[in-house]
């Protein structure tokens, strides 16, 4: 049996899509990057402690658990979720008129053996100006999202531009999900 550990219900419906049966368990796992680790590190550790916790938490021998991440990367820096309406107000001044990446990665775990995937999108935002900025963050959309903007509502409005996987950006990337449940044999 396949489990997705995740609150996420993007991730939920992006999985839908690949036509496999699964259930939700449900885990917390700390997101904290260390200093000196890796944007791509970061996002790869924590998809993989996310699919751990939810085999701990699962139990059953026969189980396979897909954890995931999305991180917004700009100049090195790592953009999760805003913490407030500031924080999303900021995060979204930063993205304006420049190009950020969205890494995922996802990890799938068994019993004896565990693989994973990473997925790199560039995405291009528009300029933004404060009124703009002002309007969306009071949608009330970025809340929850990586990089303050869900580029699947109205956050499409300000990317001028994507190179990469959409469904990645949205949180699970589809195409590297499918590949990696047939590597797996799952
Ligand atoms: C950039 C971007 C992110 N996101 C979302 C995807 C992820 O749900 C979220 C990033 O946070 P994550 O920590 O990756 O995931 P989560 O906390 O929502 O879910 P869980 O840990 O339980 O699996 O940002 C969008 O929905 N649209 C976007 O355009």
């Amino acid at each position: 049996m396949l489990y997705l550990a995740s609150q996420s219900p993007r991730r939920r419906q992006l999985l839908e899509q690949l036509g496999v049966a699964f259930e939700v368990v449900h885990v917390d796992v700390p997101e904290q990057r260390s200093p000196e680790e890796s944007p791509r590190h970061y996002v790869s550790r924590v998809a993989r402690d996310k699919a751990h916790a939810g085999l701990v938490r699962v139990g059953a021998p026969q189980a396979i658990v897909l954890g995931s991440d999305t991180e917004v990367v700009l100049d090195d820096e790592v953009f999760g979720k805003p913490a407030d309406a500031a924080d999303a107000a900021a995060m979204l001044r930063r993205l304006s008129g420049r190009t950020h990446e969205v890494i995922s990665a996802v990890w799938l775990v068994g019993e004896r053996h565990e693989d994973s995937e990473l997925c790199v999108s560039r995405v291009r935002f528009a300029e933004l100006d404060e009124a703009t900025i002002a309007a969306y963050v009071a949608t009330a959309e970025p809340f929850g999202k990586a990089g303050a903007y869900a580029i699947q509502g109205r956050g499409a409005t300000l990317v001028e531009h994507l190179d990469g996987s959409y469904s990645g950006v949205m949180g699970l990337p589809v195409f590297e999900t499918a590949r990696l449940l047939a590597r797996f044999g799952a």
